[in-house]
């Protein structure tokens, strides 16, 4: 299993309940989704996920490591192998769309001409090889996305998660994210997508885990 929560709940503060007794387990190269109202907690397993918040109780584990033990100079390198697409793309206004996705390599040791040439490749595979040189402000919506994707893959993670990708974009353009999404996971990366998209999400006939008021009330699996 690539992820497990074992009962895993989180409070914000005293009073802020957000999951409670979450248990469920992912085998690698699945793709799957996570819904429920807003508030039911979706962002919240994602973060915990990430690392960027902690959980209150319970264990999880991924990518065989625990996330209550992780210690801060395990991250870099735990955050290496879990891509996150966030809901505001976070772009970098004053760089270009290849700087912005190379930037990521760069950061992690890589020369400029291999960074370059690595986003190259993973902006051509979300259809933007001709965007290159333009600035973020200078796509539609649906492009800064598919930067964000580039983005998140070109480090070669084990597990993408994606919170709400195609949250403002258009019935069409935001099947051809999740076909892009497809793609990625075709090659064996685990990708786990909050959406409360249900139309789309049933369309795809994918596994998906259904969170209410922070409760996991049920985990769907199309027939085969
Ligand atoms: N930083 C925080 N401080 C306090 N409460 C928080 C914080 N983040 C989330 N919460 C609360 O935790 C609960 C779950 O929030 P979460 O963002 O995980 O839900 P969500 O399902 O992702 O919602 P949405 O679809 O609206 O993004 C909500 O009640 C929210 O108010």
């Amino acid at each position: 299993m690539i992820i497990q929560f074992n009962r895993v709940s989180k409070a914000y503060g005293k009073d802020n309940k957000a999951l409670s007794d979450v248990s469920f387990d992912v085998e690698a190269g699945e793709m799957l989704f996570l819904t429920g109202h807003s508030g039911a907690g979706k962002t919240s397993i994602l973060k915990l996920i990430m690392k960027i918040e902690d959980m209150s109780y319970g264990q999880a584990t991924v990518n065989g490591y625990g996330l209550k033990h992780l210690k801060s100079h395990q991250l870099p390198q735990y955050r290496q192998s879990v891509g996150m697409i966030f809901q505001d793309h976070r772009l970098l206004e004053n760089r270009t769309i290849l700087d912005n996705v190379a930037l990521s390599l760069w950061i992690r040791g890589y020369g400029k001409a291999e960074s370059h040439k690595q986003a190259r490749v993973v902006l051509q595979q979300v259809g933007l090889k001709d965007k290159t040189h333009f600035y973020p402000d200078q796509l539609s919506s649906g492009q800064q996305q598919r930067v964000g994707i580039a983005r998140a893959i070109v480090s070669k993670p084990d597990i993408l998660l994606a919170d709400e990708p195609t949250g403002n974009l258009d019935p069409d353009l935001s099947l051809e994210l999740m076909e892009i999404f497809m793609k990625i996971n075709e090659t064996g990366t685990t990708v786990l997508i909050a959406s409360h998209d249900l139309i789309l999400i049933k369309r795809l006939r994918k596994r998906v885990l259904v969170l209410d008021s922070g409760q996991l009330i049920d985990d769907y699996r199309p027939e085969t």
